[in-house]
């Protein structure tokens, strides 16, 4: 999953970023286990259970947010030292963040063992998913990652976007008008193979795409009509 090798007395790793596939997933009802309960265990926990996993937090010691949450997300006093096979196996995913780099990586390989979905923090290569940096409304979803290299660079990255291009509604109104034109095509077109061409055809017509930069929606699917009688 990674290089590594020495330049200047420096270790350089490299992460193969090819390797990496970006899914969406939805993770209700699955189990979640974190390992570690400072500040990363914490940030973790309450986004994985804010989006609806059973979380559950082993660490020596926890953040007043996690005793604060205990009614949503369940905290195992335990030294993480000790943890079975067994207490893994019953979960699908697994998140080391203790502050030691050692243990986290011993965890993280046993439960990549076991087929789990493992992110370890304090070691991106080693991780076999990432947690990146993300925005979502409830028309699209931005995720940044720089493979670990710099959180405050990809952070920067989606802030540009959301600035320069989330900033102009017309972005809105064009997913708007195209997710339309989709249950239109649908109702009218049954052959998707015939279906399909007229996606792009009404997406690049100009005078579609003029209505759609006015926020003109309904002139927009009128238009989108005409294509499609033509
Ligand atoms: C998105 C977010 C989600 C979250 O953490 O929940 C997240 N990091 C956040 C913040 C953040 N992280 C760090 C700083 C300090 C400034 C800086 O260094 O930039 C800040 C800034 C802050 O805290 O504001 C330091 C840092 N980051 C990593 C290491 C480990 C290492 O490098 O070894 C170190 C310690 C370096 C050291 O010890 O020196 C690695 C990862 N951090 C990732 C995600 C993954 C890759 C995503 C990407 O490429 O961007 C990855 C690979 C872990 C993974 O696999 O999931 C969250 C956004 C918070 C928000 O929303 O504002
Ligand atoms: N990925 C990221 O975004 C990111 C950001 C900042 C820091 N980090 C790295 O993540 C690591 C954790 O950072 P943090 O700020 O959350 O640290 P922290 O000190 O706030 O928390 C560490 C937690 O691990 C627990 N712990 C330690 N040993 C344990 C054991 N044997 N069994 C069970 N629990 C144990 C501690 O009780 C504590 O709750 C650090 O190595 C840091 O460099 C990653």
């Amino acid at each position: 999953m990674y290089i590594a090798f020495k330049l200047n007395n420096f270790i350089m790793i490299f992460v193969d970023t090819d390797i990496f596939i970006p899914i969406y997933l939805n993770l209700a009802d699955f189990n979640v286990l974190i390992i570690g309960g400072g500040k990363v265990g914490t940030k973790r926990a309450i986004s994985f259970a804010e989006h609806g996993a059973k979380v559950t937090v082993i660490s020596l010691s926890f953040s007043d947010e996690l005793l604060k949450n205990q009614d949503k997300i369940n905290l195992l006093n335990e030294n993480a030292n000790e943890l079975s096979e067994e207490l893994l196996s019953r979960f699908d995913i697994i998140v080391t963040a203790t502050n030691d780099k050692v243990l986290n990586s011993k965890l993280c390989s046993k439960a990549k063992q076991l087929r789990k979905l493992c992110n370890n923090p304090t070691n991106p290569e080693e991780s076999n998913f990432i947690v990146p940096i993300y925005y979502t409304d409830n028309k699209l979803s931005i995720a940044v990652t720089t493979f670990g290299k710099s959180s405050l660079s990809s952070k920067y990255v989606l802030e540009l976007i959301r600035e320069n291009i989330l900033s102009n509604n017309a972005i809105y109104n064009l997913i708007e008008a195209m997710g339309d034109v989709k249950d239109l095509l649908k109702d009218e077109i049954k052959d998707p193979s015939k279906r399909f061409t007229y996606y792009s055809k009404i997406f690049n017509d100009e005078i579609f795409r003029n209505y759609v930069n006015e926020g003109k929606i309904e002139q927009a699917i009128n238009r989108a009509k005409v294509i499609i009688n033509e």
